[in-house]
């Protein structure tokens, strides 16, 4: 039966290895290689030992070259490694060679961050996705597996016929182990779109209440279900951890001036995110993708900020999300305090600072969301006859009533109605405000 490799549970030191091959790469192979030590910790494997590597040029089989590899391969066992995890992506036939030649697990990023997010699954649908993302990575390497099971089996048949005989039934075997593979592959898709329909069933639900819908996005650890729970007064889980979120949660707010907002918690996302699992996540993202505009929470206190930015930005785009409107967010600012991240920081001149902590910033943010809602909804004063009574009942369903008021012998009321029901109030209106700024 056909199975996805779990190696990373087995094992408990790694030796990391990141390869570059452009000088002018070599601070940010450092910052990567940095990274990938935290997302092997993630999985709670020791880092024994890491290794920043400079080739002229890539290899076929080991990537870089033959003598450094094997230098490599004897640094690893001599540090009593288990594992040698790259950072750079590694060849099904480049992972084998390592595999061969060091009798240790080769693993690369991508593997790490699938491991991780197995790891981290809860519900059925993140469970699926990753499934689907790990069968997809597992497939074109199941020859290794074999390889691996032929050399176990190995020595039985001896002479140029047995070991003729073994690779025949190894091929054949590889072929049924393929099927069965492609089959779950076929199974698992199918329940995906399932869980898709019910997603789209609920979405529809939802969007016959014209209620704006924000998506937080972001860096995965930047403080996006922090800035949720802040926001909503939840409790999601928001922790110090590596994709401590892999689901979407989505929850009403209520803005200063009444109106009400949904918000979405989604995945965070990290550089070198393996592409199958950002198209394996496109359920959950979706809801991303479909929110009315993005607040891109950034972690303010890092030195890779921009990076970080960059490269949500990028998935983003990947997911068709680029052209959303987005609210950036800096938080943690409350750990901001040298001068020279300060200067960093001025790279995002648009962007409303913020600390979800202390509470810095939070009322620019609603300034700024209630910004961004300025073409959804409208705020009047209106006096309404009281023979209009249905007009006033259509306010309260359809959008807030902030204040009411009968004295005049007409029902005076001041609301924040969606846009696309203006006209129906406009003959009442006294004077049509702009949506004043919140508080
Ligand atoms: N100092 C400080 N820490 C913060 C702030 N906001 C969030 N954190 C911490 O940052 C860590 C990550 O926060 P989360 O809200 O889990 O981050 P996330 O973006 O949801 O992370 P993933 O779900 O892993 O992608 C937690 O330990 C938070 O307590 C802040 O404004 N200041
Ligand atoms: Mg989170």
């Amino acid at each position: 039966m056909f199975d996805i490799r779990e190696k990373p549970q087995q094992v408990e030191r790694a030796f990391l290895v990141g390869a570059y091959f452009d000088r002018r790469k070599a601070q940010e192979s450092a910052d990567l290689l940095e990274e990938l030590k935290e997302l092997v910790q993630t999985l709670h494997i020791e880092v024994v030992a890491t290794e920043l590597v400079f080739a002229r040029e890539m290899t076929a089989r080991h990537l870089i070259g033959k003598g450094k590899a094997a230098e490599l391969m004897q640094a690893a066992r001599d540090a009593g490694a288990e594992c040698i995890v790259f950072d750079n992506e590694l060849s099904p036939a480049q992972q084998r060679a390592w595999e061969g030649e060091s009798k240790l697990a080769v693993i690369d990023r991508h593997e790490v961050i699938l491991d991780i997010f197995n790891m981290r699954a809860k519900t059925r649908e993140a469970r699926l996705q990753v499934e689907l993302a790990r069968m997809e990575y597992s497939i074109p390497r199941l020859t290794r597996m074999w390889a691996h099971l032929d050399r176990q089996g190995g020595g039985a048949g001896g002479g140029a016929g047995g070991a003729g005989a073994a690779r025949g039934e190894g091929e054949t075997q590889l072929e049924v182990d393929r099927r069965m593979a492609y089959k779950r592959l076929d199974r698992v898709k199918a329940e995906l779109e399932e869980v898709k329909r019910q997603r789209d069933t609920m979405r529809k639900e939802r969007s016959r209440v014209p209620v704006p819908h924000a998506a937080i996005v972001g860096y995965t650890n930047a403080g996006k279900s922090s800035l949720l729970n802040h926001l909503t007064q939840s409790d999601v889980l928001a922790e110090d951890k590596l994709f401590a979120t892999l689901d979407t949660t989505t929850r009403r707010m209520e803005l200063p001036d009444g109106q009400s907002m949904l918000i979405t918690d989604t995945v965070g996302f990290v550089r070198n995110l393996p592409h199958d699992l950002v198209q394996s996540f496109r359920a959950t993202l979706e809801e991303a993708v479909l929110a009315d505009f993005l607040i891109h929470v950034v972690d303010a206190s890092s030195p890779h900020a921009y990076a970080f930015y960059q490269t949500t930005t990028e998935v983003l785009a990947e997911l068709g999300a680029g052209d959303k409107r987005v609210l950036l967010a800096l938080n943690k600012m409350d750990l901001v305090e040298d001068h020279r991240q300060m200067e960093l920081l001025r790279q995002f001149p648009e962007a409303v600072f913020i600390s979800v902590q202390t509470g810095q910033g939070m009322e620019d943010l609603f300034h700024r969301i209630h910004d961004m809602l300025i073409d959804r909804v409208v705020r009047m004063d209106l006096s309404i006859p009281l023979d209009r009574m249905d007009l006033v009942a259509f306010a309260h369903q359809e959008g807030k009533v902030l204040s009411e008021d009968y004295d005049r012998g007409v029902a005076d009321i001041q609301c924040v109605v969606p846009k696309r029901f203006e006209s129906r109030f406009l003959p009442f209106a006294v004077t049509q405000k702009k949506p004043a700024k919140s508080r």
